[in-house]
């Protein structure tokens, strides 16, 4: 009998819009490896805190209602969906109001303390060979030690291009405004714009989706044993 072994963990940080999600998805499904989001543990905690009337930007008001707050997440980049209870809030955390909420109920210390743990018991109880673990903090606090560490980015404005079109009908200033904003908010309270050491820097400004994702899977080649994952070799 052989015994269960714990997955390898491969940390992706970087600014918003980076591609991060996507990117990491990808890399997820071509190595048959698990996906975790950790922007959604913090964006459901945003909606459950709007959910309650509180107000985002209050630490008190922020840790009054993380007591009740039973939030679940799919680690399958195929069938992905985000819950707060019975609520599937897959989509309802990506919308505008939550998005300029969640750096609010990011920057509170016990919510750091709080995800990080829960981040890390998702991983170990993960039932595939790895997972690619994308957010922030994932390269420095989360998982500093994990064998595999990129830290993925893209000049401003190609971010905020990218973004832009993703949402249609929506002013290409204010969206770039937001997201520049957010970035300053966030990176107040975690450093995910510069490389930590050891930490492999993949900048996609020059590169389309699909270089990208081969990109990353570059770096993890490197760093892993080949026998570890399935990677299909598209
Ligand atoms: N190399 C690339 N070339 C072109 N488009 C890309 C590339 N990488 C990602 N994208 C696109 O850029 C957009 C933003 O990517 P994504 O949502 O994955 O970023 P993110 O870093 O997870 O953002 P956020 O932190 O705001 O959630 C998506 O539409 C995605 O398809
Ligand atoms: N490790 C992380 C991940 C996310 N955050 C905060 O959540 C927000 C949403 O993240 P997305 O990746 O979904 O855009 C982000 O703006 C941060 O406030 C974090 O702090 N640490």
């Amino acid at each position: 009998m052989t015994e269960p072994t714990t997955p390898v963990l491969v940390a992706v940080d970087g600014p918003a819009g980076s591609g991060k999600s996507s990117v990491s998805k990808q890399v997820a499904r071509r190595l048959g490896f698990g996906y975790l989001d950790t922007g959604a543990a913090y964006r459901a905690l945003a909606w459950h805190v709007l959910a309650h009337d509180a107000d985002t930007s209050d630490a008190a008001s922020v840790l009054d209602v993380l007591g009740d707050f039973d939030f679940s997440i799919s680690l399958d980049p195929d069938q992905y969906w985000v819950r707060v209870g019975d609520t599937d809030v897959t989509d309802a955390i990506r919308e505008p109001r939550v998005t300029d909420a969640v750096s609010g109920v990011a920057r509170v210390p016990a919510v750091r303390h709080a995800a990080t743990t829960l981040f890390r018991s998702l991983v170990a109880a993960a039932d595939r060979p790895g997972v690619v673990v994308e957010g922030r903090d994932i390269t420095t606090v989360v998982a500093p030690d994990a064998p595999v560490r990129v830290l993925l980015t893209a000049a401003p404005d190609i971010r905020a291009a990218r973004r832009s079109a993703e949402l249609s009908g929506h002013d290409a200033g204010a969206v770039a405004d937001a997201l520049h904003r957010r970035d300053a908010a966030d990176s107040s309270v975690v450093d995910f714009l510069t490389a930590a050491p050891g930490v492999q820097v993949v900048d996609s400004s020059d590169l389309d989706f699909t270089q990208t994702v081969d990109a990353v899977l570059d770096v993890i080649a490197a760093a892993l044993p080949p026998q570890t994952g399935s990677h299909d070799g598209r």
